[in-house]
């Protein structure tokens, strides 16, 4: 059926400028189109009048004037408390700082919602989906990394206690309301890392799909065609992997069709899949792009014009520079869009500005908090500058690294710590150093590797924390110890003499080195311990870094390296996040 037809230079995609004209005409008139057809995709865009959920006010331009107005009543103003409670970092600061209005809102419906079964979700999903959470949440301490297994008992047990995150409960509720309307529905979803936005999207998601199923008369002759009815799309391989194992459970759960498009899949694997219809496909935008270059797919547009929710995860990215062009031929290839939901875990001012101008009718759904850094992480900053260190950061790196291996937190289990540096040149020899040096167990990743490289480094840091076998506990006696210096450095610890409860300083921790490439939306289970070796470039660095531990409003530990020329807000963030101020 997808033999060879299709034609390379109708499937050429436009270039920016073009597209840029072809974006203008979304919200004033269509006079700047090139003379080119409008797609579905813009007219549904253009001729929209109200947003599904509230827009996003930019609040950068504080309008002093009515905080004035405010003041002169005597009633306090809210312009100026959320300024506040912003902090600002550093001459880089580019988040943006929301609309208050939005976040209130939020607050109010979690205020009153609390409860899976609060909200509007078919049964059969609901119950489905909280079996999912149950065996894979990095808060049921009873996983032990086994196969999806429903039945087994930990995964009941924890799901009598489980609660929908602030995000999921807000996003359910929101999108709930309007989800069978078959107008193009656009929404940004934003909330803090490690807040389960996967869940906040794949839930509607799959209701909506089961709802279709029910609801729609011409389901029948429609569920054995092939087509792709809703697709993930994320901006690397690896959170395509991490997406795909929560999506493939839905497989033997709901009989879901699913479908992992990524670097090792093969066309003709693609083709054999659509054939049996794909409900949900997790991919990248490259991949969706590549269909229109293969000749083994037939028409690939008539294959997207079946795709009625469309998820864009970790969307600042996949709306900034180097990837917007592609991001926003994807979707302009998907004509029949109902749903479209944005996905992120920091909105970038220039974020905002690029889903605003693009889809001028998005309507944001945020957490209360977003742009906050979980408070119940603790935050050390580290002068290298300082002795034993005298500018070596890599000395004191060693010696944190030290520290979190003595410091008796979650005896019995292994740790994770993972480093980020700023520039992928310096990761190996910070990794080296640390392997030869120090004799840490260190892995080293960096854009470099392939796909498969990086998804067999990451692997022990994604899977629950392993109980250690013959680890001796007990508390270590200070008075006990005896200092010991690192070979070929000036580091002095403190270290158990012989037959006392050295094993419980037994090294068990393991160290990831590794640069933005991962700071995104990994789910690290069980990494209590994130390391910045540099001061991230900008604030959204700060977040994703920081947010790869202390997920699900846990505890982690975070330390930054810094050194004596070190400006003055940097020395701000561990009292900022302990008093969970917004940043900027
Ligand atoms: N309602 C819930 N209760 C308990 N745990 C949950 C719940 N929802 C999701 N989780 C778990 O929380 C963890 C974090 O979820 P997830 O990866 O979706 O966060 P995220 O908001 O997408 O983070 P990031 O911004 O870093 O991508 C996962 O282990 C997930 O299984």
């Amino acid at each position: 059926m997808y033999s060879r037809l299709y034609s390379v230079t109708q499937a050429r995609y436009f270039s920016l400028s073009t597209r840029v004209n072809a974006v203008s005409s979304y919200s004033s008139s269509n006079a700047r189109s090139n003379g080119k057809p409008k797609s579905r995709v813009d007219s549904k865009w253009s001729t929209r009048t109200k947003p599904p959920v509230k827009s996003w006010k930019d609040n950068s331009k504080p309008n002093y004037r009515k905080d004035l107005k405010e003041d002169v009543r005597g009633r306090p103003s809210q312009k100026r408390d959320q300024q506040k409670q912003q902090f600002k970092y550093g001459e880089y600061g580019n988040l943006s700082e929301g609309d208050p209005t939005i976040l209130e809102r939020s607050k109010r419906i979690v205020s009153k919602i609390n409860d899976f079964s609060q909200l509007k979700i078919l049964p059969e999903v609901r119950d489905k989906l909280m079996d999912v959470i149950a065996s894979e949440s990095l808060l049921n301490k009873s996983l032990k990394n086994v196969e999806y297994n429903p039945e087994e008992s930990n995964v009941q047990e924890f799901k009598k206690s489980l609660k929908p995150s602030p995000i999921q409960t807000t996003t359910i509720y929101q999108t709930s309301k309007t989800l069978m309307d078959p107008q193009l529905q656009v929404r940004l979803i934003a909330a803090e890392t490690g807040s389960g936005k996967t869940m906040a999207y794949l839930i509607p998601l799959v209701d909506y799909l089961k709802r279709v199923e029910s609801e729609n008369p011409a389901w029948e002759s429609m569920k054995s065609k092939a087509i792709v009815r809703s697709i993930i799309l994320l901006p690397t391989h690896e959170l395509v992997e991490q997406v795909y194992q929560t999506v493939a459970k839905l497989q033997p759960a709901l009989g879901m069709h699913t479908y992992k498009w990524d670097a090792g899949s093969s066309y003709k694997g693609f083709v054999e899949a659509l054939k049996g219809r794909i409900d949900i496909m997790v991919t990248t935008p490259g991949k969706i792009l590549s269909l229109f270059n293969i000749s083994m797919v037939n028409r690939p547009d008539r294959i997207l014009s079946q795709v009625k929710f469309l998820v864009m995860d970790e969307a600042d990215t996949l709306l900034d520079k180097s990837w917007v062009e592609d991001s926003y031929s994807t979707i302009k290839h998907m004509q029949n869009l109902n749903h479209v939901l944005f996905c992120s875990a920091t909105i970038p001012k220039e974020f905002q500005k690029t889903i605003t101008r693009l889809f001028p009718s998005v309507g944001v759904i945020a957490s209360p908090n977003l742009h906050k850094i979980n408070h119940k992480n603790q935050i050390k900053l580290i002068n290298a500058d300082m002795a034993p260190y005298k500018g070596s950061k890599n000395k004191a790196l060693a010696q944190i690294l030290y520290s979190i291996n003595r410091d008796n937190i979650d005896p019995g289990f292994e740790k994770r710590a993972v480093v980020f540096v700023n520039e992928k040149e310096n990761v190996p020899a910070v990794a080296a150093k640390l392997t030869n040096q120090y004799g840490h167990d260190v892995v080293a990743l960096t854009g470099n590797d392939s796909v498969e490289e990086r998804l067999e480094k990451i692997g022990p840091f994604m899977s629950p924390p392993q109980r250690i076998a013959k680890v001796k506990l007990g508390k270590i006696d200070p008075e006990n110890t005896k200092a010991k210096r690192i070979p070929n450095s000036n580091i002095v610890i403190e270290e158990a003499p012989e037959g006392s409860s050295e094993s419980a300083f037994e090294s068990t921790l393991k160290v990831l080195v590794t640069t933005d490439v991962l700071a995104r939306g990994i789910n690290f289970r069980g990494c209590r311990y994130v390391v910045l070796y540099d001061i991230p470039n900008t604030p959204v660095d700060l977040v994703h870094r920081v947010g790869r531990t202390g997920r699900m409003n846990q505890k982690g530990s975070v330390f930054i390296i810094t050194g004596k020329r070190v400006k003055n807000w940097v020395k701000g963030i561990p009292s900022i996040v302990s008093k969970n101020v917004t940043i900027s």
